[in-house]
């Protein structure tokens, strides 16, 4: 069973829905006691660096988390914001990320041809084998609504690139530990295939 932690930052009830599209059924927990029932782990996010740091300190949930994350290594995925927190720390922000992958987030640039924030539908080149991305055929695509942008510093930890001026990491990987920049709940049949692979890595 797939938990969906809910920390009052972004659509939960999305990202439920495209997964029961997937076929997988999930639960959403606001609730340390529910993230320690968990045995997959999707961490969504929309809105602010620090502002989703803050909540998931003050709600308790970041100790749970921890605990599932870095000593039971359960699978986690985090997404757009929630794959951002999985890093050091972002040029958003001045808190420190979860740190559960060593990486930091850095500001996109505004030219006149491409505007921040980075919004629509882009492709994605695959870096490494992984069963995450194995199976989403040629020409993959997703969804992304971001103004920061992932750079991991072990290139192993990187899954796909995208490139938006600058070339960023768009799904990241260390141990148990995923993340993907775009939107898989928005990204139709890509977005499925990349969250029932997500549901399927064996544990
Ligand atoms: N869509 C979002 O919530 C974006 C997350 C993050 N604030 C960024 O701009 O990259």
């Amino acid at each position: 069973m797939i938990t969906i932690v809910d920390y009052g930052m972004g659509n939960m009830g999305s990202v439920r829905n495209m997964l029961l599209r997937a076929g997988v059924d999930s639960v959403v927990t606001s609730s340390a006691e529910g993230i320690k029932q968990a045995t997959r782990i999707i961490l969504p996010g929309v809105g602010a660096f620090d502002a989703a740091m803050r909540r998931l300190e003050q709600s308790g949930l970041r100790d749970a988390l921890d605990e599932k994350a870095l000593t039971e290594k359960v699978p986690v995925l985090g997404i757009c914001l929630g794959m951002q927190l999985l890093c050091n720390g972002s040029e958003e922000g001045t808190l420190k990320g979860l740190g559960w992958i060593d990486a930091k987030a850095t500001r996109l640039t505004h030219t006149e041809e491409l505007k921040v924030p980075h919004m629509g539908w882009n492709v994605v080149r695959p870096v490494r084998p992984s069963p995450l991305v194995d199976n989403l055929g040629e020409e993959a695509r997703f969804y992304f609504v971001h103004s920061y942008a992932v750079h991991v510093a072990d290139p192993a930890s990187s899954l796909l690139k995208c490139t938006y001026g600058i070339e960023f990491d768009a799904a990241i990987n260390r141990g148990n530990i995923y993340g993907a920049q775009f939107h898989p709940e928005k990204s139709h049949r890509f977005g499925m295939a990349f969250l029932k692979a997500f549901a399927d890595i064996p544990c």
